[in-house]
């Protein structure tokens, strides 16, 4: 093992903070060579899919990655932004934002963001933040609600960095903010904004990222907290039960995955009557193909088909002002949990400790 030589440690400099706002990542590209280099390092990941290794590698590069890279390829066209892939420009955006917001409420932090798969890597990161003297880091995954796919996998990747580092920083992880008051009134004003502006369809249906139903029963809290974040919605917004919908969408091969699942859900729907349908995704921070391609293109061609009428599809939080809020507000408890520089009172604690000593002296 050899570890990374870094500048000497400058004894007493006060401690420099510094946050990684983490998402999955993107293809640099719409091309199905781009689209192959992107799945492979996503799929080959054992916290996405968790079969045995070797079987899946002779699936994946003998199946997978002959076929879906074009596919892929051209729903990703389909969203494409003049500036890069939608995953990409939000999480940059939300950076930015972040790093102003944080710095106006008085948070000396360098702010930036890493992409779980492709670019920029938590390690190059990381290494970055390390080099600008960073001896704190929060990692904060963009995904609000845990999952060993997305979460834990943000962590293993910042502890094989962490193993070849020498002089390590402190490391703090946000690993959940799905029930967060400050987020969920985020979700509850960007919907109220869009019904305000288009009007509001007969039932909102929450449209939740899948994952391998058995995942549940291997305890992955995912389902439960992607079922509390729609439940604390729907009271934000005075909805009851006949009123919204919790679904699961991005089904991933032929094995069962979290249900109900979100078209053949909508299909449903239009076929026993429902018109109008909002569709609001609570479980992407930013909006990307699974959002803008899956649920607003095709889920929303399978609900008309199937003699729905309207289908409003409702935007991530992205940038927008509450969205923000919401970020920078959890960011900054997280920070605040930190030791400041300056030195407490602590007579009280010393005080506290002699009678202690005392006490274990007479016991
Ligand atoms: C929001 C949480 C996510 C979970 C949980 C998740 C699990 C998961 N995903 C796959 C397979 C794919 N997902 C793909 C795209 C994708 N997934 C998420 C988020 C979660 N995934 C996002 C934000 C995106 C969009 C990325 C973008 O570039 O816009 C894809 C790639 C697209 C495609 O080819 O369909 C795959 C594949 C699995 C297997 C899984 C859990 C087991
Ligand atoms: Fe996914
Ligand atoms: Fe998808």
């Amino acid at each position: 093992m050899t570890f990374k030589s870094e500048a000497p440690y400058r004894h007493g400099s006060a401690p420099k903070t510094a946050l990684l706002f983490c998402n999955l990542g993107t293809p640099e590209a719409p091309t199905a060579a781009a689209l192959r280099r992107y799945l492979a390092q996503f799929l080959s990941d054992p916290r996405v899919v968790e079969i045995p290794r070797l079987v899946w590698m002779l699936i994946l590069h003998g199946i997978i990655l002959r076929v879906r890279p074009a596919k892929s390829a051209a729903k990703y066209a389909s969203v494409w932004m003049k500036e890069g892939s939608p995953l990409k420009v939000w999480t940059e955006r939300q950076t930015k934002l972040l790093q102003g917001m944080l710095g106006e409420r008085g948070h000396r932090l360098e702010v930036r963001h890493a992409m779980r798969y492709g670019n920029p890597s938590i390690a190059s990161q990381l290494d970055a933040l390390r080099a600008a003297g960073a001896t704190r880091i929060l990692v904060f995954p963009a995904y609000p609600q845990y999952s060993g796919a997305t979460t834990a996998s943000v962590v293993d990747d910042v502890a094989r960095w962490a193993l070849k580092t020498r002089h390590l920083p402190e490391l703090r992880f946000i690993n959940r903010y799905h029930d967060e008051s400050v987020f969920i009134a985020a979700l509850a004003e960007s919907v109220l904004k869009h019904w305000k502006q288009h009007g509001r369809g007969e039932k909102l249906v929450m449209s939740f990222h899948g994952l391998p139903a058995r995942t549940l029963q291997l305890g992955d809290p995912y389902h439960c907290e992607c079922l509390k974040t729609g439940r604390m919605l729907a009271e934000a917004l005075g909805l009851g039960k006949d009123q919204y919908l919790v679904t699961f969408q991005s089904r991933f091969g032929k094995a069962k995955w979290l249900e109900p699942y979100t078209e053949p859900t909508l299909k449903q729907l239009a076929a026993s009557g429902t018109r109008r349908v909002d569709v609001v995704c609570p479980g992407f921070s930013a909006d990307c193909l699974e959002t803008l391609e899956e649920i607003a293109q095709e889920a929303q061609q399978a609900f008309l088909d199937a003699g729905g009428s309207e289908f409003r599809y409702i935007p991530c939080l992205n940038d927008s002002a509450e969205g923000m809020l919401a970020l920078c507000s959890i960011a900054e408890r997280h920070l605040l949990g930190w030791p400041t520089q300056s030195a407490p009172d602590d007579s009280a604690l010393r005080a506290q400790a002699e009678r202690a000593r005392a006490a274990g002296a007479t016991a």
